[in-house]
């Protein structure tokens, strides 16, 4: 069967800081569908904020919870899923967010993730990869070589993000779903 022909979901993959969360609120707002953030699931379900998990469990305890959360979305339609930055890493996660989800790449430059990242102190300090970089061009730039290809693999579609707003990108991500979704109607 062809996957989309049973695309149900819109998936946001990406690096931290590319607006994966943001631009997933905007959608499932506009398209009244249900927003899950796999991130602040993690927090709701723990009660601990991602920095505190990583800090007092590791990072490996917090891929098993993202894991988790991930594997609670399997039988979701109608749902805007904004993945974490790391969700790639693991192949069964990957596996099952594609059952039914089209899965979109948010690909930015280091420049638009630094000047995210930037533009609040919170957005530096509430990312435990990030938060204690000296340099934080160069950690972004180390974590992206090493994910580039997962990225790129496992995406449906990639949409450019540099230099539009959220709403733009926002709106290009419903307009493409919406083709592929009701061209496989018929
Ligand atoms: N296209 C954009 N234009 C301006 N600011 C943005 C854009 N996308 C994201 N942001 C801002 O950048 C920061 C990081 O975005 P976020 O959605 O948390 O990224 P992610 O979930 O991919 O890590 C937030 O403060 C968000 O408001
Ligand atoms: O890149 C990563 O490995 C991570 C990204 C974060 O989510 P965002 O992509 O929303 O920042 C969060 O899941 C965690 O801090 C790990
Ligand atoms: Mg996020």
């Amino acid at each position: 069967m062809n996957r989309s022909s049973n695309f149900k979901n819109i998936v946001l993959i990406g690096m931290s800081g590319s607006g994966k969360s943001a631009v997933g609120k905007y959608i499932a707002e506009k398209l009244n569908l249900e927003f899950i953030d796999t991130d602040e699931m993690i927090v709701d379900k723990t009660g601990q904020s991602i920095n505190n998990i990583f800090k007092l469990y590791g990072e490996k305890y917090f891929r098993a919870l993202e894991q988790d959360i991930i594997e609670k979305t399997i039988k979701k339609e109608g749902a805007v899923i904004s993945t974490g930055g790391g969700v790639v890493l693991n192949k069964r996660n990957i596996e099952i967010l594609k059952k039914k989800g089209m899965i979109f790449l948010l690909q930015a430059s280091i420049d638009s993730i630094v000047a995210n990242i930037e533009s609040s102190p919170a957005n530096k300090e509430e990312r435990p990869l990030l938060k204690d970089a000296i340099n934080l061009r160069k950690r972004i730039e180390e974590i992206y070589k090493k994910r580039r290809h997962l990225y790129i693999s496992n995406s449906d579609i990639v949409v450019n993000v540099d230099h539009k707003t959220m709403e733009a990108i926002g709106d290009e991500i419903i307009y493409i779903f919406k083709q592929h979704t009701s061209c496989s109607k018929n």
